[in-house]
């Protein structure tokens, strides 16, 4: 089995994100970089992570009209991405316009509700239905528009999984049992999200705040 752990390395400084990404990389599949690196440190950054020899998570969130988002998908092709996010939100054309923009080989996820949400956030944006039915609709119109997958929490992925066979779903909002869950609303452990049909676990801080990344990274994989 590959390793499912994507080791998301939220951090401004290029440096510390190589050198965490050398200590871990014995215990992990890969690394997920977003928006706080990329920002920061753009194609550079990216390349400089590569380096380290893991499949590289462009965790983007774009969001905006199909042209836009086909032209930004063109813009990183030469960075050669595993996977890369759009949010599903941003509708079916613009989801299909990103899909036949990736690069051979890219995977394109559509992020549902982010994890950091709970029903009550939900209802302050209008939305009356469950957080599980909402992803569940988005899940099926980012199947429609032919992604990869989905990123979700660990709550939905079963359902997910159950509606849609062969699709490919990232889960963060991880937890190893007794970790602060900080931001997070909508958390489950490792295990529980593998179990349930993850087929990328996404971590940052419980490894990468972790007073020996090393061993908590190897720990969270010992219970896979
Ligand atoms: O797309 C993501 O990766 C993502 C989606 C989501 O709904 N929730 C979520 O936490 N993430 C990302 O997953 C990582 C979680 O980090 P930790 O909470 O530190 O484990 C961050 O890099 C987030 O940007």
């Amino acid at each position: 089995m590959t390793n499912p752990i994507f080791l998301a390395l939220d951090m401004p400084q290029i440096d510390a994100a190589k050198v965490m990404a050398e200590k871990v990389k014995a215990h992990v599949g890969g690394f997920k970089l977003g928006l706080e690196f990329f920002c920061a440190h753009g194609h550079h950054g990216v390349r400089e992570i590569a380096q380290v020899g893991l499949p590289i998570f462009l965790d983007l969130k774009l969001h905006d009209i199909p042209n836009t988002v086909a032209g930004a998908m063109q813009s990183i092709h030469t960075l050669e991405p595993s996977i890369v996010t759009v949010h599903a939100s941003g509708g079916r054309a613009m989801m299909e316009d990103a899909k036949a923009a990736a690069g051979d080989g890219c995977k394109v996820v559509a992020v549902t509700m982010l994890t950091s949400l709970s029903e009550r956030d939900l209802k302050r944006m209008g939305l009356t239905s469950s957080v599980e039915d909402q992803v569940l609709r988005l899940a099926e119109l980012a199947h429609t528009a032919g992604l990869d997958g989905i990123v979700c929490s660990g709550h939905e992925v079963k359902a997910v999984h159950s509606q849609w066979k062969d699709g490919f779903f990232v889960v963060p909002g991880l937890r190893p049992a007794g970790s602060a869950v900080g931001d997070q609303k909508r958390v489950v452990t490792p295990r529980q999200a593998r179990d349930d049909g993850a087929g990328m676990l996404v971590i940052g801080r419980p490894i990468s705040r972790a007073d020996d990344p090393v061993e908590a990274a190897r720990a969270i994989e010992a219970t896979l």
